[in-house]
């Protein structure tokens, strides 16, 4: 099973913003960037702009595509679309509960990720 999944970083200076997984969800427990998997018939961007407005209630209006990443988990494999987001409208938040935090970048790797994420963490931080 291949699963399309966009998901933002959201920055603000040297701030990036993510959310902690939920135990019930797949990958529970785990730090992410927000996102979601994109429904039948919609671009990556559109899947981006909705999972942001739903999960975090901002409107994305600046974004750039960073990098595909095509993770095997066993089960299902994942094909991330990660993107910058550079400008957004309202105030990021946990819309559905889950916690979340403004991190300074370099301190991304004292958070812990899906495997699929090690390497785009290590890209922010170089
Ligand atoms: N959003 C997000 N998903 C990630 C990241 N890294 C990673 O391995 N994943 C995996 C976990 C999930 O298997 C899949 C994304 O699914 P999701 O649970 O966010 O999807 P969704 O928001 O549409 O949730 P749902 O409605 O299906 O519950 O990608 C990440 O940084 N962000
Ligand atoms: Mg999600």
């Amino acid at each position: 099973m291949l699963i399309k999944v966009a998901a933002g970083i959201i920055l603000r200076g040297d701030k990036v913003f993510i959310s902690l997984r939920k135990a019930s969800q797949d990958q529970g427990g785990l730090w992410e960037f927000p996102g979601g998997k994109c429904d039948d018939h919609e671009t990556v961007l559109e899947a981006l702009k909705r999972e942001l407005h739903e999960e975090c209630g901002i409107t994305i209006t600046d974004s750039h595509f960073f990098k595909l990443v095509s993770h095997d988990y066993g089960s299902k494999t994942v094909e991330l679309h990660f993107y910058k987001v550079t400008a957004f409208e309202g105030e990021p938040q946990g819309k559905e509960g889950q916690q979340v935090a403004w991190v300074n970048i370099k301190d991304l790797d004292s958070y812990e990720f899906p495997d699929a994420n090690k390497g785009i963490v290590k890209d922010l931080l170089s």
